[in-house]
C-alpha cells in the first residue's frame, strides 16, 4: 500500500474512533440527564405530598385547605346540588417561597398584651405588582387552639427550611441621605417587616463619610447573614467597596478581587438610587425590604478600578470628562437641595464644555446591531466570538463612561447604559466624541426620554466589552462567574498614566448595591491636567 493510502486509512480509522467516542459520550450524557430528570421528579412529587389538610374559614366561607412543602391551596366547601352536579372552583394558592412570616391570631381587648382566644393563623406574604413587591396577608380562621398551633408550627418549620433567608443583619443607615429621611424610611417601612420575619438587626447610624467602611473593616462578620445599606448611591458605594475589600483582606488576596461571603441589601433612601433601581427595577423601600427577608439573591457585575497597578476602588461605574466633572461639582455643593445641586452642576459644566484628548483601549464584545437591540429583552450573556483583540481609539472626547450595570433611575428610565445587564460579565463603554454644545445637550436630553438613545448615531460609541482572560477554565467553573474579567484602559491627555478597569461578577443579594459614588479620583501623577477627575461610580 502506498504511503498516502496508508495515511488516508489511518485518518479514517481515527475519525471512526472519534465518532464512536462521541456517540458513547452522547449516550452517557443522555443517561445522566434522564437520571437527573427522574431525581427532580421524585423531589417534586415528595414536595407535593400533602403535609397537612384542614378546614378553615377564609372570609365568611369554609374552605378545604391543603399544605404541601411548597404551597398552600384552598378550595371553598360547597354543599352538594340536588342534581348531584359537582361545581368546579379554581383553588386559591400561595407559594411558601413568597411567605415571610406566620403568626397565631388571637382576640385581645384594647391594651391586652398577651393571651386571648385563638382565632386562627395569619400568613404574611408578598404580592408582585409589576416590578414592585407588596405586602399581603392571608387569614385562616379556626377557633381550635390545637388545630391552629399544629398548622402554625408546621408552617414555621417549612419556612425555616429556606436557608437563604437572613436571620441576623448588620444595618447601616446614613441619616444625611437626600432629605435626611433614611432613619424614618427604615423605622416606618423596613423595621416592621424585619420584625415580622424574625430578622434580628445590629444597627449603625453613620456619623460621617467613611464611617461604614471603618466599621466594616473591623467588625466580626461571621455572626451576620448579610449587610444592609439604607441610603443613597454614595452610601451604597461605600458599603460595596467595604464588603469586597473586606473579602479581599480576609482571603489575604491583595491582587485578585474575592467573592464576598455576605450579600448586601439596599434600601433606597437617596435622591437617584441608580443601583437600587437597576437591581429591583423600582425605587421602593418596601420592595427592597421584602427581597431581603425572602432571601432573594442577584448577582451583580462589579469593577475594580486601579491606577498604576494600585487599586483605587471597587464600583459599578466611572465617568470621565463631562460626566465626571458635573458629578464632582455636584458633590462639592452638597449643601444645596439635591435637584438644584444636579441642575447647577449640569449647567455649570455645560457652560465650560470642553473635549479631552484621550486614548481608549478596550476589548469589544462582537455583537451585531440587530443583536444589540434584541438582547435588551434577554438576560443571556453576550459571548464574544472569535479572536479577541484590543481596539484602540485616539481622539477628542466630551465624555467617557464605563458602566457594569444599566444605571436606571427615574431621571433615566432606560438607564445610562441600557445595553448592559446586571451580571453578564461585560460592561458598557460610552464614549461621546467631540461635537457642538447643542448636539451634546440633545444627547443628554435623550437619556430622560423613555425611548432612550439611538446608539448608532455617529456622535456616540456605545460598546459592550468583555474579556474572560487570565482564567484557566476550571477556575472559572469553580468560582461560578465570579472572576469573569473585563478590561478597559484609558489614558487621558498625554501626561496621565493609565486608569485600568477590571470587571468581576460578584454574587450579591438583590439589593446588593455596588455603586461607588461621590469619590473623585485623580488618576494622574504629579500634575493632572484640568478635567482629569474620574468620578468612580457616578450616579446622578
Ligand atoms: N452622618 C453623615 N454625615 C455626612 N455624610 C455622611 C454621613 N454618613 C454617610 N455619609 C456620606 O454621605 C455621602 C452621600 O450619601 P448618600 O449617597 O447616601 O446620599 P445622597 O447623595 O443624598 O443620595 P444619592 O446618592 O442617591 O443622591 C456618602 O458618601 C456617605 O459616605
Amino acid at each position: 500500500m502506498s504511503e498516502p493510502e496508508e495515511k488516508l486509512q489511518g485518518e479514517q480509522r481515527d475519525s471512526t474512533k472519534k465518532k464512536k467516542k462521541e456517540k458513547r459520550s452522547g449516550k452517557k450524557k443522555k443517561k445522566e440527564k434522564k437520571e437527573q430528570e427522574e431525581e427532580q421528579q421524585v423531589e417534586e412529587d415528595e414536595s407535593e405530598c400533602v403535609v397537612l389538610r384542614g378546614i378553615f374559614k377564609l372570609g365568611k366561607k369554609s374552605h378545604d385547605v391543603l399544605l404541601t412543602r411548597t404551597r398552600l391551596t384552598w378550595t371553598p366547601i360547597t354543599p352538594e346540588t340536588p342534581t348531584g352536579e359537582a361545581c368546579v372552583v379554581q383553588p386559591g394558592v400561595v407559594l411558601l417561597q413568597d411567605v415571610y412570616a406566620v403568626k397565631v391570631k388571637r382576640r385581645r381587648a384594647i391594651g391586652q398584651q398577651s393571651g386571648g382566644a385563638v382565632l386562627g393563623v395569619a400568613l404574611f406574604c408578598c404580592k408582585k405588582r409589576g416590578k414592585r413587591l407588596e405586602e399581603d396577608t392571608l387569614h385562616l380562621h379556626n377557633a381550635s387552639s390545637e388545630h391552629t398551633h399544629t398548622w402554625y408550627n408546621t408552617l414555621k418549620e417549612l419556612l425555616a427550611g429556606f436557608s437563604s433567608r437572613p436571620r441576623y443583619l448588620k444595618v447601616f443607615i446614613n441619616p444625611s441621605s437626600h432629605k435626611k429621611e433614611a432613619v424614618h424610611i427604615y423605622r416606618d417601612h423596613v423595621a416592621p417587616l424585619f420584625k415580622m420575619a424574625d430578622v434580628r438587626t445590629d444597627i449603625t447610624v453613620t456619623e460621617r463619610k467613611g464611617h461604614a467602611l471603618s466599621v466594616m473593616k473591623e467588625c466580626k462578620l461571621d455572626e451576620y447573614d448579610g449587610v444592609v445599606c439604607v441610603g443613597g448611591d454614595g452610601s451604597v458605594a461605600e458599603l460595596c467597596h467595604a464588603v469586597v475589600l473586606r473579602a479581599q483582606l480576609d482571603a489575604d488576596s491583595p491582587e485578585k478581587p474575592v467573592k464576598p461571603v455576605l450579600p448586601l441589601g439596599i434600601i433606597p433612601a437617596g435622591s437617584t438610587d441608580v443601583v437600587s433601581c437597576s437591581v429591583h427595577g423600582v425605587r421602593d423601600p418596601v420592595t427592597a425590604a421584602l427581597h431581603i427577608v425572602l432571601g432573594h439573591l442577584q448577582q451583580v457585575d462589579m469593577c475594580s478600578f486601579s491606577s498604576l497597578g494600585q487599586l483605587v476602588r471597587f464600583g459599578f461605574s466611572a465617568m470621565f470628562g463631562f460626566g465626571g466633572r458635573s458629578l464632582a461639582l455636584a458633590e462639592k455643593k452638597r449643601w444645596m437641595p439635591s435637584s438644584r445641586r444636579r441642575e447647577y452642576a449640569l449647567v455649570k459644566t455645560l457652560a465650560r464644555l470642553r473635549p479631552e484628548d484621550c486614548q481608549l483601549s478596550f476589548l469589544p464584545v462582537k455583537i451585531s446591531k440587530k443583536n444589540l437591540f434584541e438582547q435588551r429583552d434577554q438576560t443571556q450573556d453576550q459571548e464574544s466570538e472569535g479572536e479577541e483583540s484590543w481596539t484602540t481609539n485616539q481622539g477628542l472626547y466630551l465624555s467617557i463612561s464605563i458602566m457594569s450595570i444599566p444605571c436606571l433611575s427615574p431621571h433615566t428610565p432606560q438607564g445610562l447604559a441600557p445595553n448592559t445587564r446586571l451580571a453578564n460579565g461585560s460592561a458598557a463603554l460610552i464614549a461621546v466624541g467631540n461635537t457642538s454644545r447643542s448636539e451634546f445637550v440633545k444627547h443628554l436630553k435623550r437619556y430622560s426620554s423613555s425611548s432612550g438613545q439611538d446608539y448608532f448615531e455617529p456622535l456616540l460609541q456605545d460598546q459592550l466589552y468583555s474579556k474572560k482572560k487570565e482564567q484557566p477554565k476550571d477556575e472559572v467553573k469553580q468560582t461560578d462567574r465570579t472572576m469573569r474579567q473585563s478590561s478597559f484602559c484609558l489614558s487621558p491627555g498625554r501626561c496621565c498614566p493609565l486608569l485600568e478597569f477590571h470587571g468581576a461578577t460578584v454574587e450579591t443579594a438583590v439589593n446588593f448595591q455596588f455603586l461607588l459614588r461621590g469619590d473623585t479620583c485623580r488618576v494622574s501623577g504629579e500634575d493632572p491636567p484640568p478635567g482629569a477627575d474620574w468620578l468612580v461610580g457616578g450616579g446622578e
